[in-house]
Order: C-alpha cells, then structure tokens, then sequence
C-alpha cells in the first residue's frame, strides 16, 4: 500500500499547480465565499492549461481544463464517482459504483423516444403554470426568474419520474424544495474538505454532518412516500392497462429608438452596446419566428414533432448551455492510470475535476467565446471541433442519461414563454456574478428580467 500510495504521491506532485503550503497544501485559497472561489478555479483553469493539482493537507487532486485530457480520462472513470466517495450517507445505493452499469441499463428505455413523447404534455402544462405565474407577476419592474425556474424543474423532474406534481402551498413540498438547494451546499461543503471523505464517523458528529443527516432522512422519507404512492397507482394502472395515458408577429422593436436616442443624446451607449442588445432581441424574435412558422401561427401547445423542428432554437439552447453550462464542474475517480496530453501519468485513483466551464471558454476552440452566437452549432461550423469541446452533459459512458428528455422540456418552456412576454434582461452579464455549487448559480439566486406580455 505505501510503495503504491508513494507512486501515486511523486506522480501528481510532479504535475503543477498553484503554490501550495507543504502542510495544508492549498487549503487557504479554497477556503473563501462560493464567488472568489469560482474565479479562483477559472483563474487557475487559465494559468495551469491543460491539467494542474491541487491539494487540501493529505489530498490531492488533479483539474482537467482541455477537451484531450477530458476525452482519455472518461475511459478510466466508468464506476467510482466522487459523490459515492465523499458522500456515501448521502446517495449511497443510487450511485455506487457496482450497481451502475446495471441500473443505467434499466434506466436507458425510460428515455427512449416514445417515452418523452408522452411527457411533452407534461411540459407543456407545467409551463402552462410558469407562464400564468410570470403573468401575475409582469407588472413589476422585473422577476427574479430563478426561483420559478427551479420549481418548474423540479415539478416537471417529479411529475415525470414519480408522478406526482409539487405543491408549494403544501408544507412538506415546500420543505423538499428547499432541502434539495441545502443539500447541494453541504455536498460542496465536504467536497472541499477530503479528509471527510473517508471519515464518516468523525463527520456525522460535526454540526454540519448531523445537518447533511437531518436533511437527508427529509429527502428520503419524501420519495419514500410517493414510491408509496406510485405503487399503489401502479396496481390500479395495471387494471386498465389499454387505456391511453392520461397525462403579433414581429414586434415593432421601439427599443431600438430608445437605444439610438441614448446614444445621440447623452452618449450613454455607443454602436457596440446598440448592437449587442439589439441581437438580444433578434435572437428572441428569430425564435418566436421560428415558433410560428412550426406551429402554423396556432395557439395550441407544441407537439413532440413540432419541437423537434425548431433548430434555431436548439441552437440558442446549446450556445446558453455553452456559456452557462448548468453544471459547471463534475468530478470524478480514476480506475487506472492516465497520460494526460502534456506527457504526465495520472494515476488510478486520482481525483478528477473537470472543468467544463472553462473547456466551453476556451478561446482557441470558440473565439471570441463570451459573446452569444447559436450559429457556432451550425453542422457546418461543428465540424471540425474536438467532440469533447462541448459537454454541458459531461460526454463518454457516465454522460447525461436525460439529455434529450432537458432539451425537450427546455424548448417547450421556451416556446410558452416567448410566445406570451417580450423578454428584457435587467442583470447581464457585467454584473451577475457565478458562485460555486453543484449546479451553476448567480449570487443570491438572482437573475432579474423584464416581462412585457405580448398581444
Ligand atoms: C440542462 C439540463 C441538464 C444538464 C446540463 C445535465 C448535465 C449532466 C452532467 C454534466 C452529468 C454528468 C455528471 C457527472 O459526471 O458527475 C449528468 C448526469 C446525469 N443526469 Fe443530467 N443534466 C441535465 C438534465 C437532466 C435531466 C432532465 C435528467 C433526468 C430526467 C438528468 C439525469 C441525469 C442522470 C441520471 C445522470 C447520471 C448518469 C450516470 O451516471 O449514468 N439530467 N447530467
């Protein structure tokens, strides 16, 4: 075990990385707020390019910030993720390693075409039910969208997986809703902290470990009751086995001369900032064409077919996911040992963070990669790019089992809301910023945006 522990050791501290202290490694730098934090991992993503450690006492770990590097590690990494590792309390049985591959065959034909199909109707009314919430609430200034989105989410991942819709005027709902959100903060929480990872015994007598237990025994005894629930209506469901499952054109843009008269008067805008808002509406106009000419100018709810058509659309989706991809880190187990692209050996058992923020910034693979431009993900314009430069979804075995199911639930949501508001941003991208959690996320929870109900 030491002649191993000691290979591995002189392997990654041969690699760099940000200085560390021979002691607590680089502890001092990861222990700041959620927002330094995420800058400091970009700043090291761009300083350290393609792959650099870092270490927490004992710990080590390596970061992955080329489409290369990310490509060789996911054949090493089929079985052990982190989350098993660091976080066994918490998601035991659903992700160990052993059972995965068992249970992503079981899983897979839940996604199949024909099943999504089915759902569509689901998106469609839960986006019936944003759209009536961001209705009542149009006439404010602005709504903090993040909220309202998370609960469509979460509805529509509910409703779908177990079949029961949220609530939140119900108490205990409420308290799932919000749990879901803690939780995630205490896994960043002991993802930092690896001597955890091991130490369970240690772990659950600190606050924060009785916390993560008391929240967990909240999520379980919820899904718990509706797998309850769901087995009871399966029995009814076999009964009645055959019966089917119940489940103004373009706008003249008045902006545009409120921008053009910033400009002239008060030189307060100049041609590049008309240009870049002005392309904010376009791409929202150039979707709701879309929509229309798919749906036929019809009223009714788009049907799977109809979605799928809608390739602009997919396109802003994917150039969002892009730059904003919700999950923005993953990370992972090494089960053998890895060269990375520069000519360092990984070995098995290392940690691997990915960083697929960066992978999506890199400006050698997407120029100019702030600024929004769906046509990047023209066939064309995607060919000759390394396939693991865009992985919103992670990519390789362990990819995203739901990938077609969130496009699909995406673009029926967007077809509900751009079809009712005209949008305006109230935070831009100057002034939001990203903090570090399991899932990408603006301080605060705040993304504030203008609603103007169309005719
Ligand atoms: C925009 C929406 C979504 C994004 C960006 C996304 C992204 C990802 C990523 C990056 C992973 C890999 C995580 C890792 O390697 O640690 C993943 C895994 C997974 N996702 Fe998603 N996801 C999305 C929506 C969904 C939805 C809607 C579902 C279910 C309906 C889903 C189910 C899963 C499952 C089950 C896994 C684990 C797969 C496995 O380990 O075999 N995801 N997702």
């Amino acid at each position: 075990c030491l002649k191993e522990y000691l290979r591995y050791r002189r392997l990654i501290t041969s690699l760099h990385g940000p200085k560390s202290n021979p002691f607590l490694g680089n502890l001092s730098d990861l222990n700041c707020d959620d927002a330094t934090l995420f800058t400091q991992l970009r700043q090291w993503a761009q300083e350290y390019y393609p792959a650099y450690k870092i270490s927490a006492g004992l710990y080590l770990c390596v970061n992955i910030v080329s489409p290369e590097d990310f490509e060789v590690h996911t054949e090493c990494v089929l079985s052990e993720s982190v989350t098993s590792v660091s976080n066994r309390s918490t998601m035991d049985s659903a992700v160990q390693s052993s059972k995965w591959q068992t249970r992503r065959k079981i899983l897979t034909p839940a996604f199949h075409f024909s099943i999504l199909q089915q759902f569509v109707t689901i998106f469609n009314n839960e986006t019936e039910h944003l759209v009536e919430v961001f209705r009542k609430n149009c006439h404010k200034p602005y709504i903090n969208v993040v909220p309202y989105i998370s609960q469509f989410t979460l509805s529509t991942i509910n409703e779908t997986s177990m079949g029961t819709r949220l609530n939140m005027d119900d108490e205990e709902d409420k308290t799932y809703y919000s749990t879901t959100h803690q939780i995630g903060k205490i896994f960043l929480y002991r993802l930092l902290r690896p001597w955890f990872y091991n130490n369970v015994f240690f772990y659950n007598l600190t606050p924060v470990g009785r916390k993560e237990k008391k929240l967990v025994n909240i999520l379980h005894h919820f899904t718990s009751k509706v797998i309850k629930n769901k087995a009871k209506n399966f029995e009814e469901f076999e009964v009645n086995e055959n019966e089917e499952i119940n489940y103004s054109k373009r706008k003249k843009l008045a902006m545009l001369d409120l921008l053009l008269n910033a400009k002239i008067s008060d030189g307060l805008i100049d041609d590049k900032g008309i240009e870049d808002e002005v392309n904010t509406f376009m791409f929202e106009e150039l979707i709701l064409q879309e929509i229309n000419q798919v749906l036929n100018e019809s009223n009714s709810q788009p049907s799977y077919n109809e979605l799928q058509e809608l390739k602009y659309m997919e396109r802003c989706i994917k150039e969002s996911l892009r730059i904003y991809p919700s999950v923005p880190f993953t990370a992972r187990v090494l089960e053998e040992d890895i060269l990375t692209s520069n000519g360092y050996t990984l070995p098995k058992s290392t940690i691997v963070n990915i960083h697929i923020f960066d992978i999506h910034r890199n400006p050698k693979i997407w120029p100019d990669p702030e600024k929004f431009d769906p046509d990047r993900f023209l066939p064309e314009n995607c060919q000759n790019r390394h396939p693991f430069s865009f992985v919103p979804f992670s990519a390789g075995p362990r990819n995203c089992i739901g990938q077609k199911f969130a496009i699909l639930e995406l673009k029926a949501a967007l077809c509900g809301i751009i079809r009712n508001f005209l949008l305006e941003p109230v935070d831009t991208p100057e002034n939001i910023v990203l903090v570090t959690d399991m899932v990408l996320r603006a301080e605060n929870d705040t993304v504030r945006v203008k609603f103007t109900p169309r005719n």
